[in-house]
């Protein structure tokens, strides 16, 4: 059993989620706002916080950060309407451990849950280290990328690892450092984004007993613990002025001095960095200082979108399948059109981390060899048929994208039963199936 805090303004559903929850033997407390939750989070310790991500007094996102300035590591599941993935794939960047998209399901609630309470111990900002399962893709831009990690791979330059939210960054560095011969030394990532101000330097530089409030031991910095090996920092763009000034004296001068210690101590660490914001614009714009961004920025490896791998999407699925199978006990062989159709049509926006959340949520949803597009997030047809608007007043293109939309949406919600949908659509059978058609709707 565990303790979890509900942060929902939605009534009804908050209701049903607590019913739900606590029938599955977690003890349940609610709240409807940020505010008050901050109250809550201040006064009592929850094993798991479940938020929405849109709450009448902010986001979901004020929460996270609050819990980063406290330092505490709890994990923490954003719920949020499909429209908002783009804005909640940086919940992760904060620190939470997964979102789930509106409507929820409950087994995939259930699932996200077990793993982020199995994998509590590792939530800290030491993120956890699971890349053995991982594959490289064929498209030329994945040879590209590789072509750039096996040149720089064995020196000691400083990486600068670029890409959008979820495109790899920290399976690149650890290979970065696998192929180096730092590989019998440690490997230490430390995300940025989980860090306090306060807590930031003592994390990297460890501190004195006594050096602050609550610094009841001696505590050694990661930079001593990943001595001799690899650093990955991770969205290092959220350090601090004062952590950076730091971060470039202690690359400067290979020393570190723990915070509130006289002494220095000697490090040799290759430091890579990666961030999914452009740290140039932040140089520019003076939150990020230049000589350390050209400290870290002797190389630059730029991690491609997943919409921009070709061929390599279709390889990631297969492979997030054959995964997914493994750890829920299922045995999904194959997909209908439909749905092979979905998941290549869709941009995704959350790259990888997003592909492989909707492959483990249709394996699971899938009791059969194949899965088919109901195992899909509706909402997935939605995104896809609401990108390309056409411009202008073609009063018959609009009309005709909304009308394919509408179909695609009503067809979803029937799961493909046309008379249904032809029934919710108020046309006949024949001027569904002559509208599909036309619409190229399988
Ligand atoms: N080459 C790969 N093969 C298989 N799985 C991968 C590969 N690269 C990344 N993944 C998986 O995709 C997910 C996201 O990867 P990772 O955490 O490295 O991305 P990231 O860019 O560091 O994310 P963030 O921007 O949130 O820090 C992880 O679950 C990881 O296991």
């Amino acid at each position: 059993m565990a303790k979890l805090l509900i942060i929902e303004d939605d009534l009804t559903f908050s209701q049903i989620l607590e019913g739900f929850l606590t029938k599955h033997g977690h003890e349940v407390q609610v709240t409807h706002e940020v505010r008050k939750s901050l109250l809550l989070l201040d006064q009592q310790n929850f094993d798991l916080l479940l938020i929405d991500y849109r709450l009448p007094d902010g986001t979901g996102l004020d929460i996270l950060s609050h819990l980063r300035e406290k330092g505490s590591h709890q994990p923490v599941i954003i719920m949020t309407s499909f429209n908002d993935v783009r804005t909640a794939v940086r919940s992760i960047q904060l620190g939470a451990f997964d979102y789930i998209t509106k409507p929820v399901n409950p087994d995939e609630l259930l699932m996200i849950i077990s793993n982020a309470l199995g994998k509590k111990e590792q939530n800290t900002p030491h993120k956890s280290i699971e890349h053995a399962d991982a594959i490289k893709g064929k498209s030329a831009i994945a040879d590209k990328l590789y072509e750039h990690i096996n040149l720089v791979a064995p020196t000691d330059m400083s990486v600068i690892i670029q890409g959008e939210s979820g495109t790899g960054k920290e399976y690149a560095a650890r290979t970065l450092h696998t192929q180096s011969k730092r590989n019998d030394k440690p490997f230490i990532a430390v995300d940025c984004g989980a860090l306090s101000k306060e807590l930031a330097a003592s994390e990297l530089f460890g501190h004195a007993k006594g050096a602050f409030t609550g610094a009841i031991n001696d505590k050694k910095g990661q930079f001593e613990v990943a001595n001799g090996g690899t650093l990955f920092l991770d969205e290092v763009g959220n350090l601090s002025y004062e952590v950076q000034v730091k971060l470039l004296r202690a690359l400067q001068e290979r020393t570190i001095q723990p915070i509130g210690s006289i002494k220095t101590i000697k490090v040799d660490v290759r430091i890579i960095t990666a961030t999914n914001d452009d740290l140039k614009a932040s140089v520019t714009n003076g939150s990020f200082r230049e000589d350390l961004y050209h400290r870290l920025n002797e190389f630059k490896i730029q991690l491609p979108a997943l919409r921009d791998r070709g061929k390599d999407l279709e390889l990631f699925i297969s492979h997030f399948i054959r995964l997914s199978n493994e750890e829920l006990n299922r045995n999904v062989l194959s997909m209908s059109q439909q749905a092979r159709d979905l998941l290549l049509q869709y941009d995704w926006p959350g790259n990888l981390r997003e592909l492989k959340n909707v492959i483990k949520r249709m394996v699971l949803l899938t009791p059969g060899e194949t899965a088919e597009v109901d195992s899909l997030p509706e909402e997935m047809i939605i995104a896809i048929n609401q990108s390309p608007r056409p411009s202008g007043s073609d009063l018959k293109a609009i009309n005709e994208i909304n009308e394919k939309s509408i179909i695609l949406e009503t067809l979803v919600k029937v799961k493909y039963n046309k008379s249904k949908a032809a029934k919710l659509l108020n046309i006949d059978r024949k001027t569904l199936y002559s509208k599909m058609e036309r619409y190229e709707i399988e």
